[in-house]
């Protein structure tokens, strides 16, 4: 009675809530098992049924997945007002994971931490990172030469590497660095925290309360474990800048300008730590998405190639002024990213307010997913999507389209905070494999070659599975700018 009396207060002229599929209490029972951790599909094929609005509740939370640019551009963007909160998971806060700047509620809190990360990774600011970036993808390009079928180890290095001195000014070691080590351990746990005990406290936060040794407490281990290593995540390497700027040795870093800012501590410590942990998975699995794109369409990475060699004249390696003479290389780049969508739910929204959208009632405290997948994958807009094309992007001058891809990093005002960045790194190392390597199926014993089906692990970011490949230098002569890019 009193929920259909508030029911009756809420939404005064009685108004629908958005279609779906009927509402089952059980989280699994929603999904085929085979698309258990890629939601996206299913939602997907329902979107083709019940149309670009989707609304269901599972445990008692609201949630609404939203099929069309269009309609998130209504919601997420022109109402960012009303739809720019974080639903709270307790097992988040439970790690210590709650200092991320992707989690915090929408407010004043989230606000400063957004506007201290956006000056530190804003187009402007991004020049000052170009020097890294490039000496930490001419590394990339040697451990490639070097030891070429660690492929998917070396992407994560450069990835990892360069985010550790472009926030820290800190030089990781090549293998085990402790810094590294502790962060790649805390993100790990966050994906891994969706298992069973972790679900229930998440629906039934008050068995948050539980003592540790209690049947079904085990979730209260594994967030212990996990919070010294988010305090860890946070602490040592902030107070390494700190100890360097002491003796008068901090290289210019994120932090180091901070500090110089006098920004408080706290905002320092958990907009650095938020920058590693976001930008490391995202950008290493682009370019692993990258690499498989170009070993499955051959001819696309023959025109790239092209073009790097039309611009540097075959002579070195490419840098970040070369990025407007590129226009196949820049739709590839934005071709990677809409084929692979690293995000493919985005990050979840929520409302503050009721809300009323096209006749449907949409009530306060709605998660709302934005099914960027479907949106990259839209038939109408992209035909053929599975199909990697660059030529989407190219009109019929020949210049680019005003398709810049946007929606591939979110709506609104939680829209990625890192996309500068993201985008830098991800360039310059497609260009850089591109202008020294071939990408090539890897052969089978008989000299046959081995065809690979695009697979992604799923969660909130996928990644390509392990596939075959072999990679090798282009040219005797791009050896020699691999071993010595400045010559
Ligand atoms: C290919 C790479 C990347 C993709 C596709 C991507 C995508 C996204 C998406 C879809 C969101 C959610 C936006 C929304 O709520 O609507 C997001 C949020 C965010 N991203 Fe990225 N991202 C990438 C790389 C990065 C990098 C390199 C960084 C860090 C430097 C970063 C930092 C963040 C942060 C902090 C948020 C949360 C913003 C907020 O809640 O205010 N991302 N990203």
């Amino acid at each position: 009675v009193r929920r259909h009396l508030r029911w009756r207060r809420d939404n005064p002229a009685g108004l629908p809530l958005p279609p779906g599929p009927t509402r089952l209490p059980v989280v699994g029972s929603l999904f085929s098992i085979k698309d258990i951790g890629s939601q996206w599909l299913t939602f997907a094929e329902w979107g083709k049924k019940y149309g670009d609005l989707i609304y269901l509740e599972i445990l008692g939370s609201r949630i609404l997945v939203l099929h069309s640019e269009q309609v998130a551009q209504e919601l997420l963007d022109k109402r960012s007002q009303n739809y720019s909160d974080r639903p709270q998971v307790p097992m988040v806060t439970l790690m210590g994971w709650e200092f991320n700047v992707g989690f915090l509620r929408y407010g004043a809190s989230w606000r400063k931490h957004r506007k201290a990360m956006h000056q530190a990774l804003n187009p402007q600011a991004m020049l000052s990172y170009r020097d890294i970036q490039l000496s930490r993808v001419h590394q990339l390009a040697r451990n490639l030469l070097e030891v070429p079928d660690k492929m998917e180890e070396h992407i994560r290095t450069f990835t990892a590497s360069t985010i550790m001195t472009v926030v820290y000014g800190y030089k990781m070691a090549p293998r085990n660095d402790l810094f590294a080590s502790i962060a790649d351990r805390a993100s790990e746990m966050l994906t891994n925290s969706f298992f069973p005990g972790a679900a229930l406290v998440n629906a039934f936060p008050a068995l948050r309360y539980l003592p540790e040794w209690c049947p079904g407490a085990g979730f209260k281990k594994f967030a212990r474990e996990c919070r010294k290593l988010t305090r860890e995540l946070r602490d040592k390497p902030y107070n390494f800048v700190q100890q360097q700027r002491a003796e008068g040795i901090a290289p210019h870093s994120m932090v180091s300008e901070m500090l110089e800012h006098n920004e408080e501590e706290v905002v320092i410590k958990s907009v650095a730590g938020t920058t590693y942990a976001a930008a490391v998975e995202t950008s290493s699995s682009a370019l692993s998405a990258f690499v498989l794109a170009m070993l499955r369409f051959p001819s696309v990475q023959k025109k790239a190639q092209a073009e790097i060699d039309r611009v540097t004249g075959g002579l070195r390696l490419p840098d970040f002024t070369d990025r407007p003479s590129m226009i196949y290389l820049e739709a590839t780049y934005r071709e990677v990213l809409r084929w692979c969508q690293v995000t493919p739910l985005g990050v979840p929204h929520m409302t503050t307010e009721d809300d009323v959208y096209n006749g449907y009632f949409i009530p306060k405290d709605t998660i709302v997913l934005a099914n960027i997948w479907a949106m990259t994958h839209n038939e109408e807009k992209y035909p053929d999507p599975m199909r990697f094309m660059p030529e989407r992007f190219i009109a019929e001058d020949g210049s680019l389209t005003d398709d810049l891809g946007e929606i591939q990093f979110g709506f609104g005002r939680r829209i990625c905070v890192g996309k500068y960045l993201a985008e830098a790194a991800v360039w310059i190392a497609m260009v850089t494999i591109l202008a020294a390597f071939n990408v090539n199926k890897a052969k089978d014993e008989f000299g046959n070659d081995i065809d690979v089906e695009p697979e992604f692990t799923p969660g909130v970011i996928i990644h390509p599975k392990p596939y075959p490949f072999s990679i090798s230098p282009r040219s005797p002569h791009a050896v020699g700018l691999v071993r010595n890019p400045s010559s």
